[in-house]
C-alpha cells in the first residue's frame, strides 16, 4: 500500500485562489498546485513560493507550487476552480457569464485531461450557471461537480445574527438556499441560536433586515473594496467544503448541486442542503418548505435559468 497526501489543484491564482491555497496548506489538507494563465505564471509561482516559505513558521507540511502547466495538476484528488473575472461596483454577478463560461470550458478540458477521477468545486461567478457549464464540459457524474455559495451566504447570515445578538458565531446556525444572487433564500425557520429558533430571539423587522443584508452581502463587499469582490470568506467556505470531502466528514452543508427533480427542479444547478463526503456530493437533503419559502426558491431558480439561457 502506498500512502500519499491528497493533491489539490486551485485554478486561478487571484484573490480567491491564492487565499484558498494558503488556507488549504494551513490546515494541512494536502499538497497544493496553484494554476493560472501563462501571462500570470511569474506572480503565480511567486505567490506559491511565498506561501511555501510560511510553512516552517506555521509548522505545517504542504508542498505548494505555482504553474501555468496543467501537467503539474496530474492526478489531483480535488480541483477548485476560481479562474475568470470578478465583478466591479455597478455590475451584477450575471454580467460575468459570457467571459467566464469560456474560461470554464477551457479550464475544465485541461482539468479532465489530467485528473479524470477528481472532484471539482466551482467558485467562479455566476456560480450556479458556471457549475452547470463545468458539469456539462467535464462529462463527470453529478456527485463530482459541486459549486460553492451556500456556505458563504450562510456564514454572512450567521455573522450578522451573532453581531445582533452579541453571542458567539459558533452558536448560530443558518441555512441559505437557492441561487447565489440577490434573490437567494435565507431560511429563517431553519436557523437557530443556541438551539433556540431565531424567531424567538428577534422581531420580524430585524430578521427581515438581516435577510436583506445577507442577500446583498457580496455587493456590500464589492462596494467597499472598489476593485474586486470578497475573498477571505469565500476561500474559507471552499476550504470547509474541501475538508468535508478530503476527510470524508459527511458534513451537512449547503452547496450548489445538480437537481433531477429535487425541490421540483430539473436539469439545473441550485443551492440546496447536501451531505459532503469522500464521493463528493453524497446526498441531497430535501427540506419541507412552506408555500412562501417555495415561491421564493422558485424566483431564485428562475433567475438562475435566465442566466443559463445565455449559455445555450
Ligand atoms: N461563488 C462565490 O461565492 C464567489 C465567487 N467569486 C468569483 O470567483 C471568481 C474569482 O474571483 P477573484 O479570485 O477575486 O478574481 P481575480 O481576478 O483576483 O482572480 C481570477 C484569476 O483567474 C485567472 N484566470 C483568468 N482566466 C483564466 C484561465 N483561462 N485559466 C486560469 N486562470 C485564469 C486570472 O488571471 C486571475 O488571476 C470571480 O468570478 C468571482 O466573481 C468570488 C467570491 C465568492
Ligand atoms: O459578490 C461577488 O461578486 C462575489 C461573490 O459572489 C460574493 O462575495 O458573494
Amino acid at each position: 500500500m502506498t500512502i500519499r497526501r491528497s493533491k489539490i489543484s486551485v485554478i486561478g491564482s487571484g484573490f480567491t485562489g491564492a487565499t484558498t491555497a494558503l488556507m488549504l496548506a494551513q490546515k494541512e489538507l494536502g499538497d497544493v498546485v496553484l494554476v493560472d494563465i501563462p501571462n500570470a505564471e511569474g506572480p503565480t509561482k511567486g505567490k506559491a513560493l511565498d506561501m511555501l516559505e510560511s510553512t516552517p513558521v506555521q509548522g505545517v507540511d504542504a508542498r505548494i507550487t505555482g504553474t501555468a502547466d496543467y501537467a503539474e495538476t496530474q492526478d489531483s484528488d480535488l480541483v477548485i476552480i476560481t479562474a475568470g473575472i470578478a465583478r466591479k461596483p455597478g455590475m451584477s454577478r450575471d454580467d460575468l457569464v459570457s467571459t467566464n463560461a469560456k474560461v470554464m470550458r477551457s479550464v475544465t478540458e485541461q482539468v479532465v485531461k489530467y485528473s479524470p477521477n477528481c472532484i471539482i468545486l466551482v467558485l467562479t461567478n455566476p456560480v450556479d450557471a458556471m457549475t452547470y457549464e463545468v458539469y456539462r464540459t467535464s462529462g463527470f457524474p453529478k456527485n463530482r461537480v459541486i459549486g460553492q455559495s451556500g456556505v458563504l451566504d450562510t456564514a454572512r447570515f450567521r455573522t450578522f445574527i451573532a453581531q445582533e445578538l452579541n453571542v458567539s458565531v459558533e452558536d448560530v446556525t443558518g441555512f441559505v438556499l437557492g441561487g447565489h444572487g440577490d434573490d437567494m433564500v435565507p431560511l429563517v425557520r431553519y436557523s437557530y441560536a443556541g438551539g433556540v429558533p431565531l424567531e424567538k430571539w428577534l422581531p420580524k423587522e430585524r430578521l427581515d433586515a438581516i435577510v436583506e443584508r445577507t442577500r446583498k452581502g457580496g455587493g456590500e463587499i464589492v462596494g467597499l473594496l472598489g476593485n474586486g469582490s470578497a475573498y477571505y470568506a469565500p476561500a474559507a467556505s471552499l476550504v470547509q467544503m474541501a475538508e468535508a470531502i478530503l476527510k470524508d466528514k459527511r458534513r451537512i452543508l449547503p452547496a450548489i448541486a445538480y437537481l433531477e427533480g429535487e425541490y421540483g427542479y430539473q436539469d439545473m444547478y441550485l443551492g440546496v442542503p447536501v451531505i459532503l463526503g469522500a464521493n463528493g456530493l453524497e446526498k441531497i437533503i430535501e427540506l419541507e418548505l412552506t408555500e412562501e419559502e417555495k415561491q421564493a426558491l422558485d424566483r431564485s431558480a428562475d433567475s438562475v435559468r435566465k442566466v443559463m439561457k445565455v449559455l445555450n
